[in-house]
């Protein structure tokens, strides 16, 4: 029976390997699946996890098997801070996620939709453009800016306005929400210590932020409700399917609460976090940073702003975003799934009910797939590959692939490449430190992103 025993690093009683994980969970164990493999069993105190680390075996999980690995494991934090179930990203498999989800796609990021927020998108990009004009070549915190944009994209596609001014500041909420969500909680792993999270106080905190968000919400539903309005944001629209119910989906104001969380919470710090990490590569790489500029200033010769027409013939910026997303997937473990039936995968034996992780950031390191060089940021890699992140090449999962893979992708990808090819043709980039040393150090939690906020010296070109 050995050969069938799944490898697994030794435990300790009670914490099994959680004193193993250190402040990068991907990290560790993309260095333990080089001793025990791609398919790896390590505990998180009493619970057992089954860790994936290559391409090929991500491919069985998400394409082969799929349907088995596709539900998610329920989580006490998410009833704690935000509304359970009823998220699209932590519904378990089946009917409910289904609809909901086939919601979200058809009716809230189609692609009629993303491009009917295309003004938008524009005009906020010329927002951050005017706001770093205005740093007259001093350092300016570009982390922030990013969050800034992110928020305010996904506040007027979801709520139809910015809520700035209203003494409501979503951008902070979110991200404190973000933050207790991917707190650690010792009780998920350790049942009988969940006294350690009380007396940390995370619970009092999420409850706190819990209340506040669905006190927002609230008023922001009643605000669409009160102006009976037939407009095209996702408020809008959900009020709209709530009313009509011929899609077979009945929706209340919780389902409504937690739809637009999960485009809030999905579709902000995950884009920021990427635009981040492209401008941190591209100023250590100058190089890069110098093709990419002639590249978008060829493209748009002569004119002061980038449209999203223009992306379309920019190769190097896609290989520059490609790049970014194989080095720095923003969710490296992705988001966990769970088995619904046992399952045979390469020989092994997989409960039902089995807590699934898939290593993203250990994939897009993969020597055997991406060369001996596959650590350094290299865009060119991708020029003459025809590997993408649309879920169809395991190697390059930034988004997941399958039946769970990212449903806010073409959302993401449009705004990042408009904003990027915006800052190239706009400025030219100097770090405020030498350039070895900017920092790709790494904060912790569920998102990674740069630990310090990035800090650069940006000279208007016209
Ligand atoms: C650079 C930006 C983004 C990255 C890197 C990213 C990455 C991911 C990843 C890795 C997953 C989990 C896939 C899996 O479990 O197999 C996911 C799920 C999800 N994402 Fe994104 N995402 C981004 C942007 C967005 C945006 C803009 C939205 C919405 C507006 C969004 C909404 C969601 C939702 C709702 C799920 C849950 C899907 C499900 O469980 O069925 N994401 N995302």
């Amino acid at each position: 029976k050995k050969s069938n025993t799944i490898p697994s690093p030794l435990r300790l009683p009670v914490i099994g390997n959680l004193h193993q994980l250190g402040r990068h969970p991907h990290r560790s164990l993309c260095y333990l699946s080089h001793r025990y493999g791609p398919v790896m069993l390590v505990h998180f105190g009493v619970v057992p996890v089954l860790i994936i680390s290559s391409a090929e075996v991500a491919r069985d999980v998400l394409k082969t098997h799929d349907r088995v690995f596709a539900s998610r494991p329920k989580s006490k934090v998410y009833e704690k801070v935000l509304y359970g179930d009823l998220h699209i990203g932590s519904a378990p498999y089946g009917e409910y996620w289904r609809k909901t989800r086939s919601v979200f796609v058809t009716h809230l990021l189609s692609n009629k939709l993303v491009q009917s927020f295309r003004d938008v998108r524009q005009e906020e990009v010329n927002l951050l453009m005017e706001k770093i004009r205005k740093s007259n070549s001093l350092p300016v915190n570009l982390s922030e800016l990013f969050s800034r944009l992110t928020n305010d994209v996904v506040s007027r596609v979801a709520l139809g306005k910015k809520y700035g001014g209203t003494g409501i500041d979503l951008k902070e909420l979110t991200e404190r929400l973000l933050r207790l969500a991917g707190a650690f909680t010792v009780g998920t792993f350790v049942p009988w210590l969940a006294w350690i999270d009380w007396i940390r106080g995370l619970d009092r905190q999420r409850a706190k932020t819990k209340k506040e968000f669905d006190e927002i919400y609230e008023k922001v539903i009643q605000d669409h409700e009160d102006k009976d309005g037939h407009g095209t944001d996702f408020v809008d629209v959900l009020l709209a399917i709530q009313r009509d119910k011929s899609i077979g989906l009945e929706i209340n104001r919780m389902h409504i609460k937690a739809i637009i969380v999960d485009a809030f919470v999905g579709g902000t710090d995950s884009s920021s976090t990427l635009l981040e990490w492209e401008m941190t590569e591209l100023l250590r790489h100058p190089n890069c940073l110098k093709r990419l500029q002639e590249e978008v200033r060829t493209v748009c010769k002569d004119r002061s702003s980038v449209s999203e027409d223009d992306i379309k013939d920019m190769k190097y910026l896609n290989a520059v975003l490609k790049e970014t997303l194989r080095l720095h997937p923003s969710i490296p473990l992705m988001v966990p799934h769970e088995t619904i039936e046992d399952v045979n995968l390469r020989g092994y034996h997989i409960p039902a009910g089995t807590m699934v992780m898939i290593n993203a950031w250990a994939i897009g390191r993969e020597a055997a797939t991406w060369g001996p060089d596959a650590e350094s940021f290299r865009p060119e890699r991708h020029l003459n590959s025809s590997a993408d992140f649309r879920g169809q090449d395991f190697e390059l999962i930034p988004f997941g692939a399958g039946r769970r893979m990212c449903p806010g992708m073409s959302f993401a990808v449009v705004l990042n490449e408009l904003a990027l090819a915006n800052l190239m043709l706009g400025f030219d980039w100097e770090s405020t430190k030498d350039q070895t040393e900017t920092d790709v150090a790494e904060s912790t939690g569920a998102m990674i992103r740069p630990m310090l906020p990035l800090y650069a010296i940006a000279t208007p070109t016209t």
